[in-house]
Formats: C-alpha cells, sequence, structure tokens
C-alpha cells in the first residue's frame, strides 16, 4: 500500500476510487464503506484509496476539545491495508487547508488534482471550511461534473449507528464487549515501554509502563484481562490503568501490562495491547500484600477469561 504526504504524486495514468472521512477505529461503519469501494475500484479496474487529514482537524481546530483518538495513524494504515486500500492520501491539515471552502476542495483538491473517477463518503461526512460542505453538496457536483458519488447509510447495530463517537463512549465506560462489537476487533492500545518506579518487580509483578502518544483516548481506568502483542509474539496479560492510590496517587493514570510466563527487559520495546475484558477498578489497599494477592486473583480471572476466548477462537 502506498502512503502519500502531497498532492502531487498524482494518479494520472489510473482511474482513482477516493474514501474521503477520518476512519478514527476504522469500525464496521468504516469497514463497509471501505469494502464497497474497493469492489466497485475493482470491477472499474480503479486504484481504491483514502483521502485523510493530519492531524486529525479537531486537533488543530480545537484542541481543548478534540476527542481522544480510538487508533493512531500506523494502526490505522494496517486496518486500511487489511481491506484492499492500495494508497492513503495522508494531507497535512493545517489552517491553510482548513479555510478551503468545501466547492475549492472539490475543485481544486478532488478535481484538478487527483481527477478522481468517483468518491465515497458515509451519510454523515462534512468537509470544508467549517464542515459546511455535505453529502448533497457531493452527489450535486458528481451529477454536473460527471464524476461518481456514492454515500454509505449508517451501520446499524442494536438500534444505534455504528461511530468514532459511540466506539469512543464504551471505551470511557470500560465497555470492551460493546466496544468490541463496535469496531470488529478488540481495542487496542500501542505505544512504547518507559521505566516506572521500579515498585512493580518487587512486588512479584513488573509491570511494562506503556507511554502512549497525548491525543490518544485512554480507557476507563481499572483492571483489564487483555494478551500483549511483542515483538511478533503473543502474551496472556493483565494490565492496570490507574493512578496506584495503594502508594499516594500518580498525577496522571499510567497504563501497565505484566505479562504472564514472560521475563526480560524490554524497556524501549513498542508494545501492542489487545483488551478483551474490564475485571474491576482500582483500589486502594490497606497493605502491600493485600494489593499482591488480589493482582494473583486478577492474574487466574485473566487466564480463565483468555482460556475462554482462545476456546471459541475469536480472537
Ligand atoms: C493487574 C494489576 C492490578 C493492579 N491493581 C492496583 C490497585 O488496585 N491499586 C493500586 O494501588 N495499584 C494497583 N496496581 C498497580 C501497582 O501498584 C503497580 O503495578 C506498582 O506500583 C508498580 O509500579 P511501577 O511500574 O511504577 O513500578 C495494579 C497493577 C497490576 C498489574
Ligand atoms: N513479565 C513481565 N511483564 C512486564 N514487564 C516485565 C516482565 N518481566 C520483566 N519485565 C521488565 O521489567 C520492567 C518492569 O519492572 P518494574 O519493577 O515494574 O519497573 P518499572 O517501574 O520501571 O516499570 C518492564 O518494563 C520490563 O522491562
Amino acid at each position: 500500500m502506498k502512503v502519500l504526504q502531497e498532492l502531487d504524486q498524482t494518479f494520472s495514468d489510473q482511474k482513482l476510487i477516493l474514501a474521503l472521512g477520518n476512519f478514527d477505529g476504522v469500525h464496521r461503519g468504516h469497514k463497509l464503506l471501505l469494502e464497497e469501494m474497493c469492489r466497485f475500484a475493482s470491477r472499474l479496474e480503479a486504484v481504491p484509496a483514502a483521502l485523510l487529514f493530519y492531524p486529525h482537524p479537531q486537533q488543530v481546530l480545537n484542541p481543548e476539545k478534540a476527542p481522544g483518538l480510538i487508533i493512531d495513524n500506523e494502526k490505522k494504515l494496517e486496518l486500511m491495508e487489511a481491506l484492499g486500500i492500495e494508497a492513503v492520501i495522508m494531507l497535512p491539515f493545517d489552517r491553510q487547508m482548513a479555510a478551503l471552502s468545501p466547492q475549492q476542495f472539490i475543485e481544486e483538491i478532488l478535481l484538478a488534482k487527483l481527477k478522481v473517477t468517483g468518491v465515497f463518503v458515509g451519510f454523515n461526512y462534512r468537509f470544508g471550511c467549517g464542515a459546511t460542505g455535505t453529502p448533497e453538496l457531493l452527489l450535486d457536483y458528481g451529477k454536473r461534473l460527471n464524476f461518481y458519488v456514492r454515500v454509505m447509510p449508517p451501520v446499524i447495530l442494536n438500534g444505534t449507528p455504528v461511530s468514532s463517537t459511540s466506539v469512543r463512549s464504551a471505551l470511557l465506560e470500560g465497555d470492551i464487549s460493546e466496544a468490541k462489537s463496535l469496531l470488529g476487533y478488540w481495542p487496542v492500545i500501542r505505544g512504547r515501554v518507559v521505566p516506572g518506579d521500579g515498585r512493580g518487580k518487587k512486588l512479584g509483578y513488573p509491570t511494562a509502563n506503556i507511554q502512549v502518544p497525548e491525543q490518544m483516548l485512554v480507557p476507563r481506568s481499572g483492571v483489564y484481562a487483555c494478551q500483549a502483542l511483542l515483538e511478533g509474539d503473543f502474551y496472556p496479560a493483565v494490565l492496570n490503568i490507574g493512578k496506584h492510590p495503594t502508594f499516594g496517587c500518580s498525577r496522571n493514570p499510567l497504563i501497565e501490562v505484566h505479562l504472564l510466563n514472560f521475563r526480560g527487559n524490554i524497556y524501549g520495546a513498542k508494545m501492542e495491547i489487545r483488551l478483551f475484558q474490564r475485571l474491576r477498578s482500582e483500589k486502594k489497599f490497606a497493605s502491600k500484600q493485600d494489593l499482591i494477592n488480589q493482582i494473583r486473583k486478577d492474574v487466574e480471572s485473566a487466564v480463565r477469561i483468555l482460556e475462554k476466548i482462545e476456546a471459541f477462537s475469536v480472537c
């Protein structure tokens, strides 16, 4: 899959079908849109591609209120490639881009630069200055200027449309099973292992502290059964998102994971954690030994949950 960051490298010798959107999470609604677009492009012998903005427009326009991101760019590209997308254009989003009117976006970017044969958008797609561009405007332009426009309806699950917002709410509530239903895959946390206070080893449960970029959404605090992907291998694991009240609260919640059946120094390593189930809230324990006893129970619960998941092969 090609990843382009400029509009100068065009697809002039091939037809281009483009999905427009941010695709945070690449959830089941996004997946249907992208799959449908790939089928359509294949019939036309065109390149199925996606146009995204980076950083997420909300993070440029309204950083204080921007929602946390469900997945990072690397994961997004991985998921898109798996669906058959052949090229992703990641346009830098700055104030100049934000000032383009919907008409300019269509005429200057989609038509003049990219020469699209067609575009696919979701029913609630908005674009251009002040988010004033709508799917109807695209349909209207498509008819007049002769390019194909498909507006995909929402995917409905249990009566509500699947959306990045509903995935975020589920993660903020710690409802992993709901988030998984909406996403179509187990939610993940990705980051790098950084040093902590060196307390975990003394408790008998060393924990890799995971540093995630600050724009990422952090799921609800608490203890989770999970699986860690480290250098190509999967390990059953337990995760704590919290402030360690037993030892005096840290300022921000820390994300730390104890890998079962593993020993080694992994400071600096990249890790992906798949969340399976929230087990409990973090607690202030009266003694170190009470915390150790509880972590032992957490490990036992996690092992049972992971066995069940493997038995039903839903990983
Ligand atoms: C499965 C698990 C559950 C945990 N639960 C709690 C808890 O309920 N309360 C608490 O204060 N700390 C809890 N912790 C955090 C430990 O206090 C923490 O791992 C320890 O302080 C090590 O921190 P360090 O990585 O900075 O050395 C938990 C850790 C794990 C791995
Ligand atoms: N089973 C394991 N799970 C997680 N980390 C482990 C494990 N075994 C060894 N480690 C290593 O130990 C470190 C965690 O030990 P810990 O005493 O909690 O220190 P820190 O406070 O620096 O995280 C991890 O970052 C990793 O390098």
